[in-house]
């Protein structure tokens, strides 16, 4: 588990972080997030112990991460995956990092097995993708099997396939009672890993649920409605203040309910084949939730929505 209590952090005159308390728990996968600059990767790095807290706590297990005896053995990290010394190979990297933390150096060729590394172990990292890089970097935080892992970004640079291995990975964790707290800016894969989410903006907490409520916040849920006919839909479309035709006969509504769709379209004459309320993507609540706290936002116009 991961107790932070009044954690804060200024440089200078900028508040990274701003008194902020939470508990990551053990047993699910916390998703952290945040618009760029929001102060996730300042507040892991300060549960690693990497950078000081200007007030509060961060605590691993009840200690702060500098009490900890053998670190790697208690906390895996990901934080920066090209911070890698490019000369030496993917195995040597990890044999140093088992060696300095009293694990046995046979780990090392496991965690290359897992994160599926074992065929290009000797290369020089120097010569390795960014997606080699995020593997590399999974297998240092897996190397000393340990209770808590923070990854920021795991999946910044994989394909698709693995993004979905990190998914699985981190979710297989969580299964044997670990605690996972990793941070993504890509929405739709929080959405499927994540069981709750912790949102910060300008380093101040905004939400911290599970996936449900968050979802559940969102304004409304769009409503996915198709017609007999394309002329019919047109109808419909036209007398919707927010609407995206996504079909010759099918449309998403927003802002609205499925009950005030059917009404409009009984009234306007137009049948309804479909009518159904999709779930709130986990992006357009967070696009809600964190539109006040932009760093470097753009300045589009929020639709109005009917
Ligand atoms: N060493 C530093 N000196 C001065 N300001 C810093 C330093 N490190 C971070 N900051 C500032 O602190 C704030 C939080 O940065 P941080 O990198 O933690 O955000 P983030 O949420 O991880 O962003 P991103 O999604 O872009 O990675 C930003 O305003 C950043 O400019």
């Amino acid at each position: 588990m991961i107790t932070l209590r009044g954690l804060t952090k200024r440089h200078g005159g900028t508040v990274a972080v701003d008194d902020l308390s939470l508990d990551v728990e053990e047993g699910r996968v916390t998703g952290f997030l945040g618009p760029n600059g929001a102060g996730k990767s300042t507040t892991m790095r300060m549960i690693l112990g990497l950078d000081h807290a200007t007030a509060g706590t961060a605590l691993i297990d009840g200690r702060p991460y500098a009490r900890l005896r053998h670190p790697l053995r208690e906390v895996g990290a990901l934080l920066d995956a090209k911070a890698l010394h490019p000369a030496r190979s993917a195995r040597g990297h990890l044999v140093a990092q088992a060696r300095s933390n009293g694990i046995p150096v046979r780990r090392v060729d496991e965690v290359l097995e897992t994160v599926g590394l074992a065929a290009v172990a000797r290369k020089r990292v120097g010569a390795f993708s960014l997606g080699m890089h995020q593997r590399l970097g999974i297998a240092g935080a897996l190397l000393g099997d340990p209770r808590v892992l923070v990854l920021d970004e795991p999946v910044n640079g994989l394909d698709p396939e693995g993004v979905r291995w990190v998914r699985e990975l981190v979710r297989k964790q969580a299964g044997r009672g670990h605690t996972v707290f990793l941070s993504s800016h890509l929405m739709s894969e929080m959405q499927l890993t994540a069981d709750r989410l912790v949102v910060i903006g300008r380093g101040r907490l905004l939400a911290d649920l599970p996936m449900a409520d968050l979802l559940a916040r969102g304004a409304s849920a769009p409503v996915h409605v198709r017609t007999a006919d394309s002329g019919e839909l047109q109808r419909l479309a036209g007398a919707l203040r927010n609407a995206d035709v996504t079909g010759d006969t099918a449309l998403v509504a927003r802002g609205t309910t499925a009950s005030a769709v059917g009404d409009l379209a009984h009234r306007l004459g137009v049948r309804v084949h479909e009518l159904r309320t999709l779930t709130p993507s986990l992006e357009q609540v967070y696009m809600e939730l964190t539109a006040q706290s932009l760093e470097y936002g753009t300045s589009s116009e929020p639709k109005a929505g009917v």
